[in-house]
C-alpha cells in the first residue's frame, strides 16, 4: 500500500444522519475567530472536502467534521463542518456526532452522569450537555446559536407548482420552510426523489427574489436548505411534526436536522404557536426524532431571536483511515 495522505476518522451517525469526525491528518490554520478559520480552510482545504465526501471515499448522504483547536478560550474543542456541496457554519446532527466522538474517544474527558462541553463553531460558541453512562453518551443536548425569522408567508412562484407561501429563517444555516401540501407531496420515502427535486426548485425560486444575510456576519448568506413539512400536530403527548430537509446540493437529511429544527422553533414562536420551554418532537423522513424547545428569547441586532435547545442521540459506527495512492486517478474524488 502506498499513500501520500492519511486522514484518520471516527464515523458516527445522529438519528440516522452520518457524520465522519476527522481526528487526525489535517493541520490547523491558526486564526483569531472560527469564521476566519472556516474561510482559510475553504481556501486551503476544499480539495480535502472533496476527497473525504465525494466518491469513491465518501458519498452524497453524509458530512464530515474537522476537529480543530478552538479560538474562544472558553471552548473545549472546535470543529468545522464540510458537506458534499459546501462548508457550513453550523449543523445540529453533526454537533451531536462530534460531541459523542470527542467524549467516547476520550479527547474531552467524560464525566458521568452529565458532561458539559463548549464547542467552537464558525457560527458561534455552542454549549452541549451529554448524558453519559458506562463510558457512552446516551444523548446530547445543545444550545444552538440564536435563530430568527427573515420572512413569514413570502409569496414565491415555483415553476410547475405555481404561487406558494414560504417562511424563511436562520437556525445556524438559512432555511426555507414550505408545507408539503402546497407542493402536492407527502413527507415519505416513496416521494423521496420528488421531494429533492421540488426542494431544489423552491430554493432557486427563493434565491431569484431575495438573499437573506446574517446581520452580524454578511458572509453567512443565501439559502442553504429547504424544509418540507407535514402539519404541526398537537396531541396528549404534546406538539410534534414530521418534516424532511433537502440539503445542498440535493438529498434528504436522514435526521430531523438540528439547524432546520432550530429555524422552525423561531418560526413557530413568531407565529405564536409555541412558548418558551414548550417541547416539540421533530420527526425525520425515517421516523427518527430530535426534541426541540426554546431556551430563551434574545436579540440579534434588531431581530427577535430564540435560543434553540435540541436533543438527539448519536452512535459511533467505526474507524477508518483514508488514503490517497499517488497513482489514483481520483485523488479528490468525483461526483456522478
Ligand atoms: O442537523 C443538521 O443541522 C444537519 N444535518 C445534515 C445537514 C444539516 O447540517
Amino acid at each position: 500500500m502506498r499513500s501520500r495522505r492519511t486522514i484518520s476518522i471516527v464515523s458516527c451517525h445522529a438519528e440516522g444522519e452520518s457524520g465522519d469526525v476527522i481526528i487526525g491528518g489535517v493541520l490547523d490554520i491558526p486564526s483569531s475567530t472560527m469564521h476566519e478559520k472556516l474561510v482559510k480552510f475553504i481556501d486551503k482545504y476544499d480539495g480535502l472536502r472533496r476527497l473525504v465526501l465525494h466518491e469513491p471515499r465518501g458519498r452524497l448522504e453524509m458530512s464530515a467534521m474537522i476537529v480543530v483547536p478552538p479560538c474562544d478560550p472558553r471552548a473545549d474543542a472546535g470543529f468545522l463542518i464540510m458537506a458534499p456541496g459546501d462548508w457550513v457554519p453550523m449543523s445540529g446532527s453533526n454537533t451531536i456526532c462530534t460531541a459523542t466522538v470527542l467524549l467516547e474517544t476520550g479527547m474531552v474527558p467524560m464525566k458521568e452522569p452529565t458532561t458539559v462541553l463548549n464547542l467552537d463553531t464558525a457560527a458561534g460558541l455552542i454549549t452541549a450537555t451529554a448524558v453519559c453512562e458506562d463510558g457512552a453518551c446516551t444523548s446530547v443536548s445543545f444550545d444552538n446559536v440564536p435563530a430568527f425569522v427573515y420572512a413569514l408567508d413570502k409569496d414565491i412562484d415555483v415553476p410547475g407548482v405555481g404561487r406558494i407561501l414560504v417562511d424563511i429563517a436562520y437556525g445556524g444555516q438559512w432555511y426555507v420552510l414550505v408545507q408539503a401540501e402546497a407542493l402536492r407531496v407527502t413527507v415519505s420515502l416513496s416521494d423521496g426523489d420528488r421531494l429533492v427535486e421540488l426542494g431544489n426548485r423552491v430554493k432557486k425560486a427563493v434565491l431569484d427574489t431575495c438573499t437573506p444575510v446574517h446581520p452580524e456576519n454578511s458572509a453567512i448568506r443565501g439559502i442553504n436548505n429547504i424544509i418540507i413539512s407535514e402539519p404541526l400536530l398537537s396531541g396528549p403527548e404534546g406538539l410534534s411534526v414530521q418534516h424532511t430537509v433537502i440539503v445542498t446540493p440535493g438529498r434528504l437529511d436522514r435526521s430531523p436536522c438540528g439547524t432546520g429544527s432550530s429555524a422552525r422553533l423561531a418560526i413557530l414562536h413568531a407565529r405564536k404557536q409555541i412558548e418558551v420551554g414548550q417541547e416539540v418532537k421533530f420527526k425525520s423522513i425515517i421516523d427518527t426524532m430530535f426534541l426541540g424547545r426554546i431556551k430563551e428569547i434574545v436579540k440579534v441586532e434588531s431581530h427577535d431571536a430564540v435560543v434553540p435547545n435540541i436533543t438527539g442521540r448519536a452512535w459511533i459506527t467505526g474507524e477508518k483511515h483514508l488514503y490517497v495512492d499517488p497513482r489514483d486517478p481520483f485523488p479528490e474524488g468525483f461526483q456522478v
